[in-house]
């Protein structure tokens, strides 16, 4: 890793004197040029990724490759792939595609496949019958109960999977609101139900309280002995594991080079294995794979993490654009946004460079997001007449699972529809033309034609891929991850720590030990106010 500044690279000094040439340039102006939509595409495998809808000309794009050749992006993938301690505050490798990696090369290949044949064994033990509760009665039910990366991405996959699922239902128990947790359990039989606790580290507040929660209310029914057949574990700690109670035959491991956020392909993907078969679950690992490979060996003018990256540090930090939205048009994928929330702010929401200096520049971008076409009626507004620059990602896909072309097409023509109509808006000249054959008046007509202006010039990228798949879900999900690390390696910062959790976490358990005695509790006048309210209730 080079540790450079971006800013003093001789490609952010010519982006910038660039910037000051295009940043007026209406997206219309670009579309002039007939070639565009072929130049700025990639097609790979399922996927056909068009970014042509940014305000990028050829001359953009070649800078910004200068850029990442300048801060070294090169070997910054050598590092990454190589298994250095490339997350240098935790001194961890990070080494998620060891995960998805099949090849006879990879790293830690026999601990792996391990683990692999061990959650291949027993979702299919669960899903045939033939590991039954205590009773003797067969699995109907799992319960995750895990939160941030030991939530998220198993329960975005469960539900962007849902086509593929078999008969159990799955369920997911994240937050420590114990409402959360009674709701989940109330209607659940203990004789048919399967808990996967998930914590990397088992001392994650949130979930050993749910953990303990939910075992108390099970060995009330069912007594301590049953405990075996209905609780499993996935952590680095197994020794925390032991020590609540569950035996080790029924602990999955993982590993410390393994980061949260990007655990879904190990034993974390419990959860996922079970809900939809190993074979389905392997299929997601090798879409991955398939992208870690194009990542790896693509030049970076045909490289979709690059390029995605790219365009977003050149929002970011040129355009000032403060945040990115991710609208899927299925509703399959209604959980990606939050996934990618954590993915990318907690790995990118950084203000401290890798020399240990405040950086002088934006790095992490805010995400957000919700399905279309949903998100059109909610928010789209702001997308299309509001006065800050929100690029958006648009993914979209050719068939629909359950066939269904009448609505396929509907969903599809908002999806077309909406890139094209945030491209191009509406001139006053249209507005005017198209009021003229109302029977409104010329005055009424002056008076609303400036709200029914769209400036359009306002940037998509539309990622359209064959079908939702778990094969072409884990190459979308393995996109985002390698995007996060280029845009890691140009703004200079960690993006595999999170340090930032922590000081939230510390102070609520201080607050808790002082509920006990609020009154002579040292805190500033706002929060002590709120603590004595509180306890007064
Ligand atoms: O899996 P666990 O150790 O319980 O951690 C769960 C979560 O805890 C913290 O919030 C971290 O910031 C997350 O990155 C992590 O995913």
């Amino acid at each position: 890793m080079m540790n450079i500044n971006p800013t003093e690279t001789n490609a952010w000094k010519k982006l910038q004197l660039h910037f000051d040439t295009i940043r007026d340039t209406h997206l219309k102006e670009l579309f002039k040029d007939q070639g565009r939509a072929a130049t700025f595409t990639i097609q790979w495998q399922d996927f056909l990724v068009d970014y042509s809808k940014n305000r990028i000309t050829e001359e953009t794009k070649s800078l910004l490759i200068e850029l990442a050749e300048e801060v070294g992006l090169s070997e910054a993938i050598a590092s990454y792939y190589g298994g250095e301690a490339i997350n240098k505050t935790e001194d961890r490798p990070v080494m998620h595609t060891a995960l998805r990696d099949f090849s006879a090369t990879a790293y830690h290949k026999e601990e792996v496949a391990g683990v692999r044949n061990a959650i291949k064994t027993f979702t299919k033990s669960i899903i045939e019958g033939t590991h039954t509760g205590a009773t003797g009665k067969t699995i109907t039910d799992v319960v995750n109960i895990g939160i941030g990366g030991s939530d998220l991405g198993p329960v975005m996959v469960v539900e962007a999977l849902q086509y593929y699922k078999n008969h159990l239902t799955t369920h997911f128990i994240s937050n420590v609101d114990g409402d959360h947790v009674m709701e989940t359990i109330k209607d659940l039989d203990p004789e048919t139900t399967l808990f996967v606790i998930v914590s990397k580290t088992f001392t994650t507040q949130e979930t050993l309280s749910n953990a303990t929660t939910v075992r108390a209310w099970f060995v009330d029914q069912l007594g301590e002995e049953a405990v075996g057949s209905h609780f499993v574990a996935v952590s680095t700690n197994l020794e925390a594991v032991q020590n609540f109670g569950i035996a080790s035959e029924n602990i999955f491991p993982m590993w410390n080079w393994v980061g949260g956020r990007f655990s879904l392909w190990s034993s974390v993907g419990l959860s996922i294995a079970l809900a939809v078969g190993y074979d389905h679950f392997e299929d997601l690992l090798r879409g991955a794979q398939e992208m870690d490979i194009h990542f790896k060996e693509q030049p970076f003018d045909e490289n979709i993490p690059v390029i995605t990256a790219l365009l977003s540090v050149w929002y970011n930090n040129f355009f000032g654009a403060e945040s990115e939205a991710v609208i899927p048009y299925t509703q399959y994928l209604h959980r990606l946004p939050a996934y990618l929330q954590q993915a990318i702010m907690e790995s990118n929401g950084k203000s401290v460079d890798r020399n240990g200096n405040p950086v002088g520049y934006e790095t992490g971008n805010i995400i957000w997001g919700e399905p279309g076409t949903n998100s059109q009626h909610a928010f789209f507004q702001l997308i299309h007449q509001g006065t800050k620059l929100i690029p958006a990602d648009f993914i979209g896909f050719k068939k629909s699972l359950h066939g269904n072309v009448d609505h396929h097409d509907k969903l599809m023509a908002n999806f077309f529809a909406q890139t094209e109509a945030l491209m191009n808006g509406k001139t006053e000249a249209q507005v005017t033309e198209e009021l003229r054959e109302s029977p409104l008046s010329r005055k009424r007509i002056e008076q609303l034609t400036p709200f029914k202006v769209f400036e359009g010039n306002k940037p998509t990228t539309t990622y359209l891929i064959n079908t939702l798949s778990p094969k072409t879900l884990g190459a979308l999900v393995a996109m985002y991850e390698h995007k996060i690390f280029v845009q890691g390696v140009i703004w200079n910062i960690y993006s595999y720590d999170q340090w930032g959790v922590e000081l939230g976490k510390q102070l609520a358990k201080q607050v808790l030990r002082d509920f006990d005695d609020v009154e002579s509790s040292v805190h500033d006048a706002s929060t002590k106010q709120l603590l004595i309210s509180y306890k007064k209730a």
